[in-house]
């Protein structure tokens, strides 16, 4: 199969109707079979908000209890990936919006309540490959919720930057695959000026000034992994800025 593109698109993006159809619009444009997977981290927090439950993050990550795991369900799995498959229909891009469950997608297990009990968030096992890759055969974009399932009928919350993570390094064995991270920002910024390239020592510098925090650093771990795991090109990048082969930060091994 010619060479797949795993994007990414985060909550800050996904919130914003323009940024998201902005966002869309470029995806349709890029050739090539591709994989969308979707956070909407800030949309989750808004609806239980509305619903009187407040989000509790600890390290990036959303504890998730039992209201929690019902929030991120309904809207993960339900609001924001079929709004994005409606959209990409309206587009003239066939899509199809897949949780983990779904079709056993991607299996995951409960993280250990120690040293913090996270609840319902779920570390990737396995991502199955065949259904991904009979849908792109067939000019169809797999849409991904950050929702695994761990086998025995519950829905585990997982965050998107894992989720494309594991997508792209799981098809990189069967093609060359790019993983795209995408987010509201040009790319990693230093000084307000993004950085073209970022490879292992210049990052581990920039945490430790502080440049790079927050959930830059998971971000910046998950696309080493998958470079590590075979994925040909890693960058952190625009929502906007799909098509220019330059643009964003890109992730070198060295
Ligand atoms: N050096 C940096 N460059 C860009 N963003 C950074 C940097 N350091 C920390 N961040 C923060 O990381 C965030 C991206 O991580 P996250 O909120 O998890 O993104 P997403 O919504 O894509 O999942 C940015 O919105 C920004 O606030
Ligand atoms: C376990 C965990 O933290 N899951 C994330 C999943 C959504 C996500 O990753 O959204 P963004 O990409 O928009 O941040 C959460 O519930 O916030």
């Amino acid at each position: 199969m010619k060479s797949i593109k795993v994007i990414k698109v985060g909550g800050k993006v996904i919130n914003n109707e323009d940024r998201l159809d902005a966002f869309l619009k470029a995806l349709r444009q890029l050739e090539g079979p591709k994989v969308l997977v979707h956070g909407g981290g800030s949309v989750a927090s808004t609806m239980g908000e509305r619903l009187g439950i407040k989000p509790n993050m600890k390290d990036g990550r959303r504890i998730t209890d039992d209201d929690t795991q019902e929030v991120i369900t309904m809207v993960y799995g339900g609001l924001v990936n079929k709004n994005i498959v409606a959209k990409l229909q309206a587009l003239g891009s066939d899509a199809v919006g897949l949780s983990g469950a779904d079709v056993n997608l991607i299996s995951a297990k409960k993280r250990n309540p120690e040293p913090v009990d996270y609840g319902w968030v779920g570390d990737i096992e396995q991502v199955r490959t065949d259904w991904l890759l009979e849908f792109l055969r067939n000019d169809v974009i797999p849409v991904l919720a950050p929702l695994t399932h761990d086998g025995k009928g519950n829905i585990l919350n997982t965050n998107a930057d894992s989720i494309a993570s594991f997508t792209a390094s799981a098809l990189a064995e069967f093609s060359s695959v790019e993983l795209m991270l995408c987010f509201e920002q040009a790319g990693v910024m230093k000084d307000e000026i993004m950085l073209p390239g970022l490879n292992p020592d210049l990052y581990e510098e920039l945490k430790s000034e502080k440049v790079i925090t927050d959930g830059m650093i998971p971000k910046i771990d998950l696309g080493f992994a998958a470079l590590k795991q075979g994925v040909k090109h890693v960058t952190i990048r625009s929502f906007d800025a799909l098509q220019e082969e330059k643009a964003g930060t890109e992730l070198r091994l060295t």
